[in-house]
């Protein structure tokens, strides 16, 4: 089932052409990454998806409505629902506490009980395997433990799509093996959205890879494909001819 349509989507800011007709489809339980050189506009089209930015043609089909015009907070409650390259976390709070900000955000019909978000808390928590950093104030938490505490603030919001924007950035290399172990857990049926420029994170994770150059799609396939076409390795990786 198709969750996420991009019809033409372009981007201006004034005379310059960021986004360029840019077509894809995303279904449930699909991981698709998106990669690119610098300022391909890979971060330009994560913020369109999300609705930090407001395309200026084209359109975006959430679960087969328009969400084009709709801010970032009514796209999350509708499950698109996006994680940051820089930490937001609240510090001075505690993991249990930032987790359990982000349960009164999430996707719902009814107001929830007590019980509701103590169950989503614990839930997403222990998806991440974090459940022992519950009392830890997020301040004290390695970089790595706070990508995976972001990850959860994610999952908490019910997502039925996550956009990852980054999830490896300025993690230690000792740390990089748990955050891929993270995204790789997530949810099968869960389809994910990722940016990284972290090659290794991309080829062992996707099924499918989205090569953004020059604001446009150049290719859309799965890894095989993109590894061995040489037009993504000219452009994308510097090397053929
Ligand atoms: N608010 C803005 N105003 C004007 N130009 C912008 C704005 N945001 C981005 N751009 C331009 O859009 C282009 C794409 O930028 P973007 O950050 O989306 O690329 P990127 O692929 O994410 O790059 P990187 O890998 O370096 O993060 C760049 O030329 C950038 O300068």
């Amino acid at each position: 089932m198709k969750r996420l349509q991009l019809q033409a989507v372009n981007m201006r800011f004034g005379p310059l052409h960021v986004t360029r007709d840019v077509s894809f489809d995303i279904s449930t339980g699909e991981r698709a990454a998106i990669i690119g050189p610098n300022g391909a506009g890979k971060t330009t089209l994560v913020n369109i998806i999300a609705g930090e930015l407001h395309h200026t043609s084209g359109q975006i089909l959430f679960d087969g409505e328009d969400v084009g015009t709709l801010s970032v907070a009514q796209r999350a409650q509708r499950g698109l629902v996006r994680t940051f390259q820089i930490s937001r976390l609240f510090t001075g709070l505690t993991v249990e506490e930032n987790v359990r900000v982000a349960a009164l955000h999430r996707k719902q019909e009814n107001k929830p009980s007590r019980d509701d978000i103590d169950t989503a808390v614990h839930a997403g928590m222990s998806k991440l395997q974090i459940s022992h950093l519950a009392h830890k104030e997020v301040d004290s938490l390695s970089l790595g433990e706070k990508r995976l505490v972001e990850l959860s603030l994610a999952l908490t919001q019910s997502p039925s799509l996550l956009l990852l924007d980054e999830p490896a950035a300025g993690i230690p290399r000792s740390e990089s093996r748990m955050v891929l172990d993270a995204v790789n857990a997530l949810p099968s049926d869960l389809p994910v959205i990722l940016i990284e420029h972290d090659m290794d994170l991309v080829f062992s994770w996707a099924k499918r890879i989205i090569v953004l150059a020059g604001g446009a799609v150049l290719k859309d396939g799965d890894p095989q494909l993109i590894a061995a076409d040489e037009h993504v390795q000219r452009i994308y990786f510097g090397r053929g001819e």
